[in-house]
């Protein structure tokens, strides 16, 4: 694999309000130091994406930032959310995630309902109207491109659903509980083209509303969907930009052999 010097890096400022940020956020699994000093602001309203080379840190660094990593790494640095660190060990992560969601890659609907999938967290919650729950159940599954396909069976089993209809039921789910930040794992590798390219849909209406973070291996789906994009590569953040001069105009030598495909 072709060296570059790792001190180096293009973080750009972004002018837009910030949903999140990561001050020298460091990631360790024991000895394995798996992300180093990641600062970087993700915007609201806006699609960022994470790409980088298999075990450069993308899901650590996407699971970090609702706590996902809390049990099986250790995570220094700051992660600010509302002027608050939710990095701090006396935050509630439950309570992070509800600001914060998570849809993963492989679809992991509840073995219950399509109607259950959606309540049974909220009412976890603590909702107990029944006229909020159907009413989030509504909004939800519209907000996921779901409703119509689903609006008259809704008692049906969510594993009796497609893949592809899987997958927006867990962002369904996660929008039901009124999130500000989406964070999605590859949530297409699983899915066929067309599965595919209605997630993509379904992430531009959603990102009127939300902060959306992605990692994806899809460098086509990184550069069709997402405003900035963040390169990593063995645990650092080499270039942080919108996806137009990542893309285009890339900084840094390896982010250029990365997109150009002559990396590795
Ligand atoms: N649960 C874990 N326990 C120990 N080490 C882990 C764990 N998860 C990831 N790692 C290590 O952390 C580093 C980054 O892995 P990570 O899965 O974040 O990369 P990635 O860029 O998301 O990879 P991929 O694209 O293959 O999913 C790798 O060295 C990996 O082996």
């Amino acid at each position: 694999m072709k060296e570059y010097n790792l001190n180096e890096s293009y973080i750009t400022d972004i002018p837009e309000k910030k949903a999140l940020s990561t001050k020298n956020l460091q990631v360790y699994y024991g000895d394995n130091h798996a992300i180093f000093d990641a600062n970087m602001d993700f915007p609201r309203y806006k699609i960022t994406a994470l790409i980088g080379a298999s075990g450069c840190g993308k899901s650590t660094f996407l699971r970090c930032l609702n706590r996902m990593n809390d049990k099986v790494a250790r995570v220094d640095g700051n992660i600010m959310y509302r002027n608050v660190d939710i990095n701090s060990p006396k935050i509630n992560v439950y309570e992070v995630r509800q600001h914060i969601g998570m849809v993963f890659q492989r679809p992991n609907p509840f073995a219950k309902s399509i109607r259950e999938n959606i309540i049974f967290p909220l009412r976890n919650t603590g909702i107990k109207s029944n006229d909020e729950l159907e009413e989030r159940l509504e909004q939800s599954l519209r907000g996921a491109a779901l409703w119509d396909e689903v609006k008259d069976d809704l008692n049906k089993s969510a594993l009796a659903l497609s893949g592809g209809q899987q997958q927006r039921l867990c962002i369904a789910r996660s929008i039901a509980m009124h999130p500000d930040v989406l964070l999605l794992d590859e949530p297409a590798s699983a899915l066929d083209p067309i599965s595919t390219s209605k997630i993509e849909e379904t992430l531009q209406i959603l990102k009127k509303d939300y902060s959306i973070i992605i990692v994806t291996h899809n460098l086509q789906q990184a550069s069709r969907i997402s405003d900035y994009t963040a390169f990593l590569h063995l645990g650092h953040i080499v270039e942080y930009n919108s996806t137009a001069n990542v893309f285009t105009k890339p900084k840094m030598q390896a982010t250029d052999d990365y997109v150009s495909g002559n990396f590795g």
